[in-house]
């Protein structure tokens, strides 16, 4: 069987979507979610798979920009859309798409891909590093308490619609960004992704409920969730499904999680996807009641490692040598010297240089954002020191304060 790979064009959207549905099981999505992802779409940048007029084959290419350490915002494709027919799996469809989309994001000059992936089997053969945690949580409120810091009583929290505190929501999470690698800067259009409400996304719970924080009439946070109230003769059972939760300061942010647990007929606070070093860890009285499970979230892909490294800043200055793999994308693989100075800013040349670290161009992608350590990969077998010290040296120097996390979904 022969099938032909080519950009999208535009005629040909409605078949690529239709291939993209039935991979993921044929659950049609909803009219608006089809609209907003036909609006954000960037066909130029989406690549399909042509077995004659079928489509057999997706992959797509957000043009992100990505928050790094050191708060920059550096290109990435943020690959989406990845789906090849059940009737044309395992036959290298994938495996062709992900070269053609990875030598075009080369050619447009972005350093990074950026993907979330359904399996965390797929994408490490292509390079990814699983970069971000996302932490879920599950909170029995009828036993923890919450230990408020000074001021959140003068935080006013009120109910707004999700649509109508957009605005106000999308100014919180702008002047969050910087702070918070891994997060996508959003551009026009992405503002309704967080609060797009299909109904098969409630799980039997409400339509999405939207509260803001308030300080002398400016919004310092907000947070979206769905409600599921149940009770029963022994009391409240329902829960509080939190979607997102964001705030400019830490009355604000205690604020909207004392709201939370406040609400009457629920005995639960369960969120998906926050960071993995969420200070409400650190606000309950037990944490043995709050059931944490953590998973893979952002991978990245160094696709042009020297732009790459140097586009973050680092923690500390370091001087060393790598000497990297990375079979997928050769034109990174060899030797390379990463020159730190004291102010974190970086210079990443080609060397012919005695090696200090060898590593995968995976390891890298994984460390890049600052949340998984090199001493940790190393102590996993993913990482050699050939040079007494530069392990060390550049575990710290890649180390990120704040927890890389990737907000959203795209
Ligand atoms: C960013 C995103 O969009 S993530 C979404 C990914 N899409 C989905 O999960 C939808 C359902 N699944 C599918 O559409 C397909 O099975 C895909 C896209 C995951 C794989 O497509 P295929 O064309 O079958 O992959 P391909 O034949 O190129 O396989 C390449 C390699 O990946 C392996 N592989 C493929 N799928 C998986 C998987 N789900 N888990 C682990 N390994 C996998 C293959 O075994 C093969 O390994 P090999 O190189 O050692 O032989």
């Amino acid at each position: 069987m022969t099938t032909e790979l080519r950009v999208l064009s535009e005629a040909e959207r409605d078949a690529w979507f239709g291939c993209l549905e039935l991979a993921f099981g044929g659950v049609p999505f909803s009219p608006e979610s089809r609209e907003m992802y036909a609006a954000l779409a960037e066909p130029q940048r989406a690549i399909g798979h042509w077995d004659g007029a079928d489509c057999v084959g997706t992959a797509g290419a957000y043009s992100f920009r990505l928050t790094v350490p050191g708060g920059a915002a550096v290109p990435a494709a943020g690959v989406t859309g990845v789906s090849v027919s059940a009737t044309h799996r395992r036959q290298g469809l994938l495996t062709s798409m992900m070269r053609r989309q990875l030598d075009d994001v080369r050619s447009w000059g972005e350093p990074l891909a950026v993907l979330l992936a359904s399996e965390p089997g797929i994408y490490g053969r292509f390079g990814y590093g699983a970069a971000t945690t996302e932490m879920n949580l599950r909170i029995d409120t009828s036993r923890v308490r919450l230990a408020l810091p000074p001021g959140t009583d003068g935080v006013r929290v009120r109910r707004s619609s999700p649509a109508q505190a957009l605005d106000a929501c999308e100014a919180v999470y702008g002047r969050l960004a910087a702070d918070r690698p891994g997060t996508p800067v959003r551009q026009p259009g992405w503002e309704r992704v967080p609060v797009n409400d299909p109904e098969s996304g409630r799980k039997g719970g409400s339509p999405l409920q939207c509260v803001l924080a308030e300080r002398d009439g400016e919004v310092t946070g907000y947070a979206t969730f769905h409600l599921r109230p149940a009770w029963d003769d022994a009391g409240p059972r329902g829960a509080v499904a939190v979607r997102d939760l964001a705030a400019l300061d830490p009355a604000s942010y205690a604020a909207l999680w004392r709201f939370l647990f406040g609400i009457d007929l629920t005995s639960v606070v369960e969120c998906h996807n926050r960071p993995a070093d969420d200070a409400v860890l650190r606000l309950v009285s037990d944490v043995r009641r709050c059931e944490v499970r953590l998973r893979d979230g952002l991978y990245v892909r160094l696709v042009e490692l020297g732009a790459a490294l140097e586009a973050r800043s680092y923690r500390a200055p370091v001087d060393v040598v790598l000497e990297v793999e990375d079979a997928f994308c050769p034109w990174n693989a060899g030797r390379w010297r990463l020159t730190v100075d004291e102010k974190g800013a970086a210079v990443c040349r080609r060397t012919d240089e005695d090696p200090e670290l060898a590593l995968s161009v995976n390891e890298l992608g994984a460390a890049y954002l600052g949340g998984v350590s090199l001493t940790t990969l190393a102590a996993a077998g993913r990482v050699r020191e050939l040079r007494a010290g530069a392990l060390a040296e550049a575990a710290l120097a890649f180390s990120s304060d704040a927890q890389p996390w990737c907000p959203h979904g795209f």
